[in-house]
């Protein structure tokens, strides 16, 4: 037993260690057999309302794009398969089972919410990416750091005194968590990622999928062959982790925040627009899930466009590295005569190389994915895999391209060299070995390698720039469509987000409606109060509107003193109702000008798209026209024709 299982194992048996309850239990005992049928499955699940709404809920987040909606047990278990609808269970049933805790320091409400938001955005980038399955990955992000609540039930009270020693904030980014993972691995002999991994491999979990936890704060660490499945795990994961920390900062750290994140999208090649798109969506899917498990009630978050407008962001650099001609180069000798591996092996140390040797060509394959050289020697006549065909393997993978390929051979004819270069090899030494000639050609090789690094480094800073270029763009885009005094986007935004909400209307067929709102004699605040009194009370009655509206209603301000909201699947009853609460809340406002309360008052306007309505402008246009029958003085709650 390796010693990681073997502490793993020692922790396992306090019988601490957090555990599915309930229909979970049921359904991975069931899974576990090979036995058992659908129905059974089916019947375990059934029995558990709350798990059947929220598995519902993931199918037909899984089934958006299919047009159908999900509405029964057996259809969801079809779209999801029996996998994922086990580890879905496993994973809700601790979100019930340990929403609070022992460890005082362990701020478990935080610690879900990350979990949520974790395995929203790593569903959303699988979905983009399309590399593994979303729902798989959905699975995967809620518990990802479930080492982390393992700490805190099992070692309650020494863990609180851990996190007290350590006072970091939850959101903070990767220097933080290895100190976080040393202080653990100090105490506990195993770090919460150790311990997240050993726990889903213990519960099952594929090991691609998890694998890519282990490396999850130092990516560096991670020998992952280049375009695997579990590297493009390991980057999703890492931009998941940025967006769950963007969607969890306090509003001063949202520009780290965002700086990582935008970083980390360049590795996934997800541009901003696509981040953007992604972002809100998670963030919308949050507030639909929170209340479902009972979490925490998300924050009211700006848009993904707001946020990047906020503050000065600037992407995270590529990683600073060592000259490439001062660093050992990475040699891989493959040779199977032990002689001329000795010899080998003996030269590249003397000239301070960093030297990994193999007797045959796939091992020579395993160990190239693994230690990734910058110099492959490999001698013609290699075992199992030869020489020329190791080097025609490793030429088309990424990281082969920029290999310094050395074929060793017996003397031959020199006609036979031509098929040394045709297999992609850069140069080749012939058998026995002429020291200085090695030398010589390791030089070379050095200097290819060298400048290979450097057309890396500098199409990595490209990418850099370009990534701080497209932030710069978007924020000089988001600051043409949004107003500086409230936050909110202006009348030029608000025209094109009502046409795409008209568009979605038109394809799903569900309601969409407006209203104009304006405030009621705002000249005459202006005047008796004064132009900063006026502004305040601007500012004071868009926050009544952020906080009473749904997160996905859109709140333009299109005018000195009107705001559109563009709110889709409201009707005329659910529009109406909403026009009352907000003027309600409004008028509760009290405004202090120094000189008495500032008398704040709205009419609102209400439309919602009818049959007979041509364009969006017709819909503006029927409330405008009410917010207008309402006026002068003001239309009183009561007012309002609707119930
Ligand atoms: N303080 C402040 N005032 C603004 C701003 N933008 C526009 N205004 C003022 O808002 C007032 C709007 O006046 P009107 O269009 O006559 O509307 P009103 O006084 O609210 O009258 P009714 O709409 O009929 O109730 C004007 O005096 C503008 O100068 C702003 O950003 N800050």
């Amino acid at each position: 037993m390796n010693s990681e299982l073997e502490k793993f194992e020692k922790i396992k048996a306090s019988g601490d260690l957090p555990s599915p309850r309930g229909v979970a239990l049921t359904i991975m005992r069931l899974t576990s057999r090979d036995d058992v049928g659908f129905i059974d499955i089916e019947r375990a699940i059934k029995s558990d309302p709350a798990f059947v709404g929220r598995l519902l809920k993931t199918a037909n987040i899984a089934a958006r794009e299919r047009g159908r909606p999900v509405v029964s047990v057996p259809d969801a278990i079809k779209v999801l398969g029996i996998t994922v609808v086990r580890n879905l269970a496993l994973g809700f049933s601790l979100v019930s089972g340990y929403r609070v805790g022992a460890c005082p320091n362990f701020d478990y409400g935080a610690f879900w919410s990350r979990a949520i938001v974790t395995a929203l955005a790593m569903q959303a980038i699988l979905r983009q990416t399309r590399q593994a399955s979303p729902d798989e990955a959905f699975c995967c992000g809620l518990l990802a750091d479930i080492g982390r609540l393992a700490f805190a039930t099992v070692h309650a009270t020494e863990y609180s005194r851990l996190l007290e020693s350590l006072d970091l904030p939850p959101t903070a980014g990767d220097d933080a968590e290895r100190m976080i993972l040393a202080r653990e691995a100090e105490r506990f002999a195993l770090n919460h990622d150790e311990l997240t991994v050993a726990m889903l491999a213990d519960w099952g979990f594929p090991q691609t999928l998890i694998e890519p936890i282990r490396f999850r704060h130092r990516p560096e660490s991670a020998s992952f062959a280049a375009d695997s499945r579990s590297e493009h795990l390991l980057a999703a994961l890492r931009l998941a982790d940025g967006i769950a920390g963007l969607c969890l900062a306090a509003p001063s750290d949202r520009a780290p925040a965002m700086a990582r994140l935008t970083g980390r999208s360049i590795a996934l090649r997800i541009d901003l627009d696509m981040l953007e798109g992604m972002v809100d969506a998670i963030v919308r899917d949050w507030h639909d899930w929170a209340p479902m498990l009972s979490l925490d009630s998300p924050p009211v978050l700006p848009s993904f466009g707001a946020m990047l407008a906020e503050k000065d962001v600037v992407s995270e650099p590529p990683a600073a590295e060592a000259s490439a001609a001062q660093a050992p180069l990475r040699v891989l000798v493959a040779a199977a005569d032990a002689t001329l591996r000795a010899s080998l092996e003996r030269l590249l140390i003397e000239s301070g190389e960093q030297v990994f040797v193999v007797g045959d060509g796939e091992a020579a394959l395993e160990r190239a994915l693994d230690v990734q050289p910058q110099v492959l020697i490999a001698d013609w006549q290699l075992p199992v895999i030869d020489g020329l065909r190791l080097t025609r393997i490793l030429r088309n993978t990424r990281l082969g391209r920029g290999m310094y390929v050395l074929i060793v051979t017996a003397p031959v004819e020199e006609e036979r060299f031509v098929e040394v270069f045709d297999a992609g090899a850069d140069d080749y030494l012939v058998h026995p070995i002429n020291e200085r000639a090695f030398l010589a050609r390791l030089r070379a090789g050095a200097r290819v390698v060298g400048l290979h690094e450097e057309v890396r480094r500098d199409h990595e800073e490209l990418q850099h720039f370009a990534a701080e270029l497209a932030v710069s763009n978007r924020r000089l885009h988001e600051a043409s469509v949004t107003d500086a005094l409230t936050g909110f986007h202006n009348r030029r935004y608000a025209m094109e987000r009502l046409e795409s909400d008209w568009a979605a209307s038109t394809r799903s067929a569900r309601p969409l409606s407006c209203m104009m709102i304006d405030l009621d004699d705002f000249k005459g605040i202006n005047d008796r109060f004064g132009h900063a009194i006026g502004d305040k009370a601007l500012v004071a009655i868009a926050g009544v509107l952020r906080n009473a509206l749904r997160s996905n209603d859109t709140i333009c301000r299109v005018g000195g003193d009107e705001f559109l909201v563009i709110s889709p699947d409201s009707d005329a009853t659910a529009i109406a109702a909403c026009a009352r609460r907000l003027m309600v809340a409004v008028a509760a406002l009290k405004i202090d000008s120094g000189r008495g309360i500032v008398p704040c008052s709205v009419s609102i306007g209400v439309a919602t798209r009818g049959e007979t309505m041509s364009d969006t402008a017709a819909l503006v246009k029927a409330a405008d026209d009410d917010m207008y029958r309402a006026k002068p003085g003001g239309r009183r709650p009561a007012d309002l024709p609707y119930a």
